[in-house]
């Protein structure tokens, strides 16, 4: 958020130049006073009036939404301040009310300018969202987190924290191949924005992950994330009380995110249609296969590009096929139980190891082959030691 001030009156003399600073300061007083708490406050205008010896008749000060890795709470103050501020010159708003709350709120968008003023001087309020901002940080929104908006803004009704899982294709202990396919698909679908308007298709992309617990799923899920750079949205089905609001939460996911519904065989109305269509009259306050089918197979369509979905399973035989079929869920990646070549990457991640440096490598290496072992185990037993061998 970028307030700037731009004088109106004569500007020649220093002294207009601190006036129009002063105001500037007077009406951060104003707001701070409204909206921060008090030890904030004082701190602030402290640091205000120390702040600077004038020499430009034009102020820029950028509220960050972040200060450090903590949000900020002046950037909350401003957008709190700005809903005042909403005209009918204002171009673009978010209106949104949940079901808990009374009134409906109105905000506004990101790169919307709002203009404003204090005693003589000009303000003028950018709201923007800069490129560094948008593709260094990857998040994890989910409902639980903190800092929820309002449906409709973008990420709205959604909570964020920093996405800071350290998993990477280069830590996963995957079979090389079914990485590469991973990452090559990936890539294609990246690079296809044209080839999906040309035929007509929404630009997404559908993975199904299953397999056995602690065989990696929400691992690549991160490492999928963090190499495309794009934000998680995590959804708790059972959480969401029906299809209205399925569709209302997902519309308020963002452009290049993945998002993510974890464990679907644990929700029993995904399972199988005909039991659907059997409990049709009683399943009004969940969500149903097919409001998810519907949103899949076109709602998102008019609502966003670059977006991957991702299902997560221990028991795809419990799914319905209609969930599973092809155009759906693009790709079924099966994270099974580790291999050789999976120990291998974990070696080399838990214990610096190059490749089979080590004499014991070899004949664990066999053993790995011949049972059933997650990489979650595995990767339990490499933590146990400093002493490698
Ligand atoms: N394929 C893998 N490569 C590297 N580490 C892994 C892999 N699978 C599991 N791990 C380790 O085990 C931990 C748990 O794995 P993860 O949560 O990704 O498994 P999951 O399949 O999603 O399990 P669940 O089905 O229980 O959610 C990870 O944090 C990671 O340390």
């Amino acid at each position: 958020m970028f307030p700037s001030s731009d004088n109106a009156f004569s500007l020649s003399t220093l002294f207009s130049v601190y006036a129009s600073i002063t105001g500037f300061m007077m009406l951060f007083r104003k707001m701070l006073n409204d909206f921060m708490p008090m030890q904030l406050r004082s701190y602030l205008f402290r640091l205000l009036d120390q702040l600077f010896t004038p020499k430009s008749n034009n102020l820029t000060v950028i509220i960050d939404e972040k200060f450090g890795s903590e949000s900020n709470h002046v950037f909350e103050a401003a957008e709190i301040y700005l809903r005042k501020k909403i005209s009918p010159d204002t171009k673009q708003l978010c209106v949104g009310k949940t079901t808990k709350e009374k009134h409906f709120t109105i905000s506004i968008v990101k790169g919307e300018e709002i203009f404003d003023s204090f005693e003589n001087s000009k303000m003028k309020w950018n709201y923007v969202e800069s490129e560094e901002n948008k593709f260094n940080e990857v998040k994890r929104y989910s409902k639980d987190a903190p800092g929820r908006g309002y449906y409709g803004s973008p990420g709205g009704s959604w909570g964020s924290i920093t996405l800071d899982h350290p998993s990477t294709f280069d830590t996963l202990a995957m079979d090389p191949s079914a990485k590469k396919k991973i990452i090559d698909d990936l890539e294609r679908f990246l690079k296809r924005k044209e080839f999906y308007k040309r035929v007509g298709k929404a630009w997404k992309r559908g993975y199904l992950l299953y397999g056995p617990p602690g065989t990696g799923k929400s691992s690549l899920i991160a490492a999928m994330a963090n190499y495309l750079k794009f934000d998680i949205f995590d959804l708790e089905l059972s959480s969401v009380q029906n299809n209205g609001e399925f569709k209302r939460i997902l519309l308020s996911t963002t452009n290049r995110s993945i998002l993510v519904i974890e464990d679907i065989d644990c929700n029993a109305e995904v399972r199988d249609r005909e039991a659907e269509n059997q409990e049709r009259n009683m399943s009004r306050g969940t969500v149903t296969l097919s409001g998810i089918l519907n949103f899949i197979d076109g709602l998102w369509s008019s609502a966003g590009d670059e977006r991957i979905i991702v299902f997560t399973t221990n028991h795809k035989e419990q799914l319905d096929p209609a969930l599973l079929r092809p155009g759906r869920m693009d790709m079924h990646i099966h994270m099974s139980y580790c291999t050789s070549l999976g120990f291998r990457t974990l070696v080399s991640n838990y214990l610096g190891l190059d490749g089979l440096n080590h004499p014991l490598c070899e004949e664990i290496e066999k053993l790995v082959d011949s049972t059933e072992v997650t990489p979650a185990e595995l990767s339990e037993e490499l933590m146990q030691d400093d002493d490698i061998d």
